[in-house]
This record gives structure tokens, C-alpha cells and sequence, in this order.
């Protein structure tokens, strides 16, 4: 018997992480099965992880109330502890706060022990793709990897850390339990926002000029702050699928 992946279906990039999940695992040889993900019947067939696709986090937020979905995204995340990955509204989702929320707030699955400030870059007009060298993509052998084409949309960025944090590929640092944040990608040179680094807040990461966190992981929590599955390039989801069949 193979594994379930699922994708949450209520908006969004969902048929687009779906087809690189397949390419994925196909290039891969694995056994997997994709399936979107609607009710907690759904999410409880999911054993292998879960994607939560990029949209709009405060549509994202209601619909997973409205169908009884909000606790056991909560359950599944923190209790049950499977493996996730949240792109864009999907990360704003997996964090434990926001910023620049709507003013009756929204409701959060959390999982990341971070806060993201969300429409980071502005808005839809001001969307834009960057090469990215990801160091988490390279092999071991490699100084640097072919580069990913990342798109960012309306995107949120990490601005503050709520724990402290371990770099990705320190392996002094790497840590015991699933307790630390680790920040895998920094968008270089953006940084104008940054109203918590400005203000030295405590477990702020991104001091002036030394960019954003676009992308990170604590524990089986995975988040990207841009839209692979939104591009021909399925290298992160191949490598999200390494993490967790392996
Ligand atoms: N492309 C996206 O997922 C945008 C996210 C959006 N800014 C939000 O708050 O949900």
C-alpha cells in the first residue's frame, strides 16, 4: 500500500501542487497516492503530509471553520505532528502569528513558532519572480544549485522568530527535537518593512539589509513565503518529498 498526500482544496494553487506532487514522486519511484482535502475524513487519510496551497489565508481561515476543518488542522499539525508544508497564505496559516491581519483578525493553524507580516511586498501589481540559489536543494558535492525560479505573490515574509534559531546545514546547530525554527532561504536585499528588526525586537532575524525569511522549517513544518508549484520547476517538492518518505 502507498501513502497519502493530501492538498487543501478550497482555493488556491491546488491542482498545480497536486500535478508536481505526482511528477515528484514519480521521478522519484514513490508510491504515492494525492488527494485533496475537504473534510477531516480526507485529512485523517492523509499519513504522509499535508500541503497547504497559497490564496488568501483569511478565505482559507473561514472556509477550514465553516467546515469543521480548523482543529483538526490544529490536531493534525501539533498533535499528531505530520508533516506539512504551507505555501504563501498556506505559511501565513502554519504560523503561530500575523501581522497586517484584517481588523477583525484571523484565525491561524500554527505549527511555526514565527510571525509572518503578510502582503510583505505590496500588492498584486507589485507580485514579482527571482531567481533564488536555495541552499537546501544542493547536494552535499555542491557550492551552489541551479537557480529556482521563485514567484511571489501578494507573499508574506518571516519578520520575527518567536523561538530561537539554528541555521539550516549547521550541524552543531541542527537540532535535538523539533523545537527550533530553522531558516532555510533569505530573499537578499529587501528589507524595508522590516519594522521588528528596525526596532531591535527580541527574536527579530532580519536586520536591516540582510533581507527575508522566505522559507523555513521547525519540526515536520515546512513553509515557503513564494510558489513552486506555480512554476515547471517541481525541485522543492521532490526534496518536501524526500523529507518526509524518508
Ligand atoms: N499568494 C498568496 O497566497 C497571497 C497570500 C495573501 N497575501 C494572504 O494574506 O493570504
Amino acid at each position: 500500500m502507498g501513502l497519502t498526500i493530501g492538498v487543501l482544496a478550497f482555493q488556491g494553487g491546488v491542482i498545480e501542487h497536486m500535478t508536481a506532487l505526482k511528477k515528484a514522486a514519480a521521478s522519484l519511484q514513490k508510491n504515492v497516492t494525492v488527494i485533496e482535502v475537504r473534510s477531516s475524513a480526507e485529512l485523517e487519510s492523509c499519513d504522509a503530509g499535508l500541503v497547504i496551497p497559497g490564496g488568501e489565508s483569511t478565505h482559507l481561515s473561514r472556509a477550514a471553520r465553516e467546515c469543521g476543518l480548523l482543529e483538526p488542522l490544529r490536531d493534525y499539525v501539533k498533535a499528531k505532528k505530520r508533516p506539512v508544508w504551507g505555501t504563501c497564505a498556506g505559511l501565513i496559516m502554519l504560523s503561530e502569528e500575523a501581522s497586517a491581519v484584517k481588523q477583525d483578525g484571523q484565525e491561524l493553524i500554527g505549527g511555526l513558532d514565527v510571525r509572518v507580516h503578510r502582503n510583505h511586498f505590496g500588492r498584486q501589481n507589485e507580485s514579482f519572480m527571482t531567481n533564488l540559489d536555495l541552499e537546501f536543494l544542493r547536494s552535499s558535492n555542491e557550492s551552489s544549485s541551479p537557480p529556482f525560479p521563485a514567484m511571489f505573490i501578494r507573499a508574506p515574509v518571516v519578520d520575527k522568530l518567536l523561538l530561537p534559531t539554528t541555521k539550516a546545514h549547521d550541524a552543531e546547530a541542527t537540532p535535538k527535537e523539533d523545537a527550533a525554527v530553522e531558516v532555510l532561504a533569505i530573499l537578499p536585499g529587501r528589507h524595508a518593512s522590516n519594522k521588528a528588526a528596525a526596532a531591535g525586537e527580541l527574536g527579530s532575524v532580519s536586520p536591516e539589509g540582510a533581507g527575508d525569511i522566505i522559507a523555513l522549517r521547525q519540526g515536520k513544518v515546512f513553509g515557503t513565503s513564494f510558489h513552486p508549484e506555480l512554476t515547471d520547476d517541481i525541485r522543492i517538492h521532490e526534496w518536501w518529498l524526500q523529507q518526509i518518505l524518508s
